[in-house]
């Protein structure tokens, strides 16, 4: 699959003023519920009401959605506000009834884009439909894997795609509830910069208090938009009920979003913009140079253990300069956790430098 200009047709198509908004309870609970929360949300910036029917829960005896007769709830939806519906879809069944509902966009979910073998069944359902199909990221941080799963769906003759980054789940203990790894999502923008890439802010924070940062911070980075679940009385969800802000609340984040364009044509900033570009190229080289002088001595040290065949690690050394360097670090205002990766980053390139040394 190649990049394609015409991947982002159907976005471009709304011709919107702003972001792409999803929004709409996590699951539909009630025919009451799912139409109350619609009402609210006609005539915000919402483009696409959401609504789960079929919800794929970690543990048995959780609410599972209501299922098929969902879909008839999102078909009044339809009818009596003009909005466009969206669900998700997890098997060939699920897309054959949305299909058959005249459901607006379908949306496959990070537990399946993680099975090859589903989202093949789910591609071969789709087969030749004009709806758009957004793919959320597999739960672990594997960017071949979200994309083979885009592959399939677009190979099916899907043409109208999009991505969902949803986050990334972990052992870790974090503030997230699955973790956003922007470097994952910057690197996908990279290689398919015309994929509509949606962020889905609800389940990577798992808490409506950061669903505000986190959406700037993706529309920072060039995001088509957001799809963030909404609810007339969250406290009460039947589902995520932590996540959910109200149609109210999505107005005034839409409202308090800052829209970024991707460039400036004024000539002082470009001025500007050329100058510290320029200091940072600089920087970047001796960033490089500094490694590599770092890597020689790191050579002479395996050379050392090599005479004496003294093990490569030594963990004593490594936290006292993983410790000294995250002290420093805060003096230049570097976050620990950056000092940590990077650091961990140079001692594995010191620790292959040695291997290769020791065992050459
Ligand atoms: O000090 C050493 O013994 C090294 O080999 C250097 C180094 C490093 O790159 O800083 C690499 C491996 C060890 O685990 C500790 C530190």
């Amino acid at each position: 699959m190649e990049n394609k200009k015409e991947m982002r047709n159907w976005l471009d198509a709304l011709n919107l003023d702003h972001p792409l908004v999803i929004a709409g309870p996590c699951s539909a609970e009630t025919e009451e519920q799912v139409l109350k929360i619609a009402h609210e949300l006609k005539d915000t910036d919402a483009n696409y009401f959401r609504a789960g029917i079929w919800k794929p829960r970690t543990r048995p005896g959780m609410f599972e959605g209501v299922g098929a007769l969902g879909l008839n709830w999102l078909k009044k939806v339809k009818e009596e506000t003009g909005m466009k519906i969206c669900t998700e879809v997890a098997n060939a069944a699920h897309v054959k009834l949305a299909l058959e509902n005249d459901v607006d966009l379908l949306w496959i979910g990070a537990r399946s884009t993680v099975s090859p073998f589903i989202m093949q069944e789910i591609a071969d359902a789709l087969k030749g439909t004009d709806k758009p199909v957004l793919i959320k990221n597999p739960v672990n941080p594997d960017l071949s894997l979200w994309l083979g799963g885009i592959e399939r769906i677009y190979k099916s003759g899907v043409k109208n795609i999009g991505a969902i980054h949803r986050g990334f789940s972990s052992y870790q203990k974090t503030k997230y509830r699955n973790i956003p790894e922007w470097q994952l999502a910057i690197e996908f923008q990279n290689k398919f910069p015309d994929i509509p890439l949606i962020l889905d802010p609800s389940h990577i924070t798992g808490n409506r208090e950061m669903i505000f940062d986190v959406s700037q911070t993706a529309l920072d980075l060039n995001y088509d938009g957001l799809m963030i679940e909404t609810h007339h009385d969250p406290e009460n969800a039947w589902s995520d009920a932590a996540q959910q802000v109200t149609p109210s609340k999505l107005i005034q984040i839409m409202k308090d979003l800052k829209i970024r364009k991707e460039t400036d044509a004024e000539a002082e900033y470009n001025n500007a913009l050329n100058n510290l570009r320029a200091q940072i190229d600089i920087v970047d080289h001796d960033i490089i140079s500094l490694l590599g002088k770092r890597m020689i001595a790191a050579d002479g040290i395996g050379a050392l253990k090599k005479k004496k065949n003294v093990a490569v690690l030594q963990s004593k050394r490594w936290n006292e300069i993983l410790g000294k360097m995250v002290l420093e670090g805060e003096e230049h205002g570097l976050s620990e956790e950056f000092i940590l990766r990077m650091f961990k980053a140079i001692h594995q390139e010191s620790i292959n430098h040695q291997e290769k040394i020791i065992n050459g």
